[in-house]
């Protein structure tokens, strides 16, 4: 008898009636046949079970399968795992009768002797194949294998490479056993690590000024010898600049307003537009420049110029004269080498190697230039700070409208050297105001001059008061303005009432 369960034979109703009709020939009542394989299974015998349990791995569904196909053993051999038929085989040596049975038996009236149906199991699905096959993986696994951890060598070979890669690339250094007992304790002496020649931070930070002063346009700027240790509070905070910073709110006068003379070659003091006049009402034109009594390719401030107080205009940008002209001094910077030094209670001041002659231009003051709003909120956290003012008012010319404010320059976090010059009473220097941008009343330079000659290494100081002095009248001590430590026999007692110098 076939049961064909491949669905390409016959249908199920026509194998029943067939089952029925070969009953009916032995006299026995039909069974009831599916075509599911739980049908059959009440004739499988008990002791073929465990050998399908033996593979834990396989799923319910391909149990099932080989339950199935372990009835008689006419399973197609490549569907079966080796264990599994290998079993088989040996249950058919337990039943040899039905090893001699034809393929396609009639089920007989006794079970024990009847033929058993032959069942023709359908081709399994593909997932049960690849259940199956992976079940004979497991199986042909030899028992020296370790189990599977899911980093097999097997499957994974780079393993081995990667090991190998990693060894080349950082070789194992060869080992010297070292006798420790042979090592001598040296008790007190450092590691060579730690004497390294690592500069200290005073060296650190005077090398950073240092490379600052570099950045000075002009004979050298130096930093006394010796004070190196009071550095590290200035070196941070300050840079060094050859030019106004000019600030938000501050506008130099348009290019097209700015006037400029005709002169061809030199200027005619005669004629030259650029020159003030000496009075209001006179065509005396002001000449500030003169050669200095020693050397008279040396321009120096002319005596009577140096102890008034005027706005000097240079010749600018706009102006036909050449470069060399004799009214272009201050624009040309600074000529004599200058020197920061420590003064003591006054903090740093300044002082040039050379000699400086009477006249002689010396630097400009430089800093940020700001709005008076803004230098009024620097002047109360300055006081509030440290008590150091390095604000100087562009104020020669009162403001033409009340509302404009002037211009004030800001030495403390940018300047020039400058900006070192402490106060005296009895002052070396004086500040006065030079424009090469005629026309701009706003905008122009701070510059000093020597008021007479001043020996190698002398400390430059100028009035930071100067109209107290002029006045004549002696000042009211204002117990809150920063108290003059300047030494001289005139000394007035403080700096400025106010904090803040001017250009008058
Ligand atoms: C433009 S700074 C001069 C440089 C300043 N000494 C420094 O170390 O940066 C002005 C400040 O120097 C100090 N100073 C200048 N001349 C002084 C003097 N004659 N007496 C006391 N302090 C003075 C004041 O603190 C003043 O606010």
């Amino acid at each position: 008898m076939v049961i064909d369960l491949t669905n390409d034979s016959d249908s199920e109703d026509q194998i029943q009636s067939q089952l029925r009709t070969e009953y009916a020939t032995h006299g026995q009542a039909s069974p009831s046949f599916t075509l599911a394989h739980r049908v059959v299974s009440p004739v499988v015998p008990q002791k073929r079970k465990p050998a399908v349990e033996q593979i834990p791995s396989l799923s319910k569904p391909t149990r099932a399968l080989l339950n199935s196909v372990s009835l008689n053993g006419h399973v197609p051999s490549h569907s079966i795992p080796h264990r599994v038929q290998s079993h088989t085989t040996t249950t058919h040596a337990a039943h040899p009768d039905r090893q001699r049975l034809p393929s396609t038996p009639s089920p007989g009236l006794d079970p024990t002797t009847a033929p058993l149906p032959t069942v023709v199991v359908p081709s399994p699905s593909r997932h049960l194949k690849r259940e199956i096959d992976r079940a004979r993986v497991v199986q042909s696994t030899p028992h020296s294998t370790p189990p599977l951890s899911g980093l097999s060598d097997r499957f994974f070979p780079t393993n081995d490479y990667e090991k190998r890669a990693r060894r080349g690339a950082y070789p194992v250094a060869k080992t010297h056993p070292v006798d420790r007992r042979s090592v001598p304790l040296l008790i007190g002496r450092t590691a060579p690590v730690l004497t390294a020649q690592r500069p200290r931070v005073a060296d650190q930070l005077l090398r950073a000024l240092q490379r600052k002063l570099a950045t000075i346009k002009g004979p050298p700027v130096t930093f006394a010898a010796g004070n190196e240790h009071l550095l590290a509070d200035f070196a941070a905070n300050f840079e060094f600049i050859n030019a106004y910073k000019i600030r938000p709110g501050v506008e130099p006068l348009k290019e097209e307003f700015i006037g400029g003379c005709g002169c061809s070659g030199f200027c005619d003091p005669t004629r030259c537009v650029c020159l003030e006049t000496e009075e209001e009402n006179s065509d005396r034109k002001l000449i500030a420049y003169g050669g200095a009594a020693d050397d008279p390719l040396v321009l120096v401030l002319r005596p009577e110029i140096l102890h008034r107080t005027v706005m000097i205009v240079e010749c600018g940008a706009r102006c036909n004269c050449e470069k060399a002209c004799w009214n272009r001094v201050v624009q040309r910077g600074r000529t004599v080498r200058l020197e920061i030094f420590h003064t003591g209670e006054r903090g740093f001041g300044l002082r040039s190697p050379d000699t400086i002659r009477a006249g002689q231009f010396i630097d400009c003051y430089l800093g940020e230039v700001i709005t008076e709003e803004k230098a009024d909120i620097r002047e109360e956290i300055a006081t509030a700070q440290h008590g150091h003012s390095y604000l100087f008012g562009l104020d020669f010319y009162p403001p033409s409208d009340e509302t404009e404010g002037i211009y004030v320059v800001d030495g403390e976090r940018f300047g020039g050297p400058a900006r070192f010059m402490n106060h005296s009473c009895h002052p070396n220097c004086r500040m006065i105001p030079v424009s090469h941008t005629p026309g701009d009343e706003r905008l122009y330079d701070l510059a000093f001059f020597a008021v007479r000659d001043i020996p190698p290494m002398t400390e430059l100081t100028f009035d930071y008061n100067p109209g107290a002095r002029e006045s004549g009248r002696p000042t009211k001590i204002d117990p809150s303005a920063v108290r003059c430590l300047c030494g001289e026999k005139n000394c007035r007692g403080q700096l400025w009432p106010n904090q803040r110098k001017g250009t008058k």
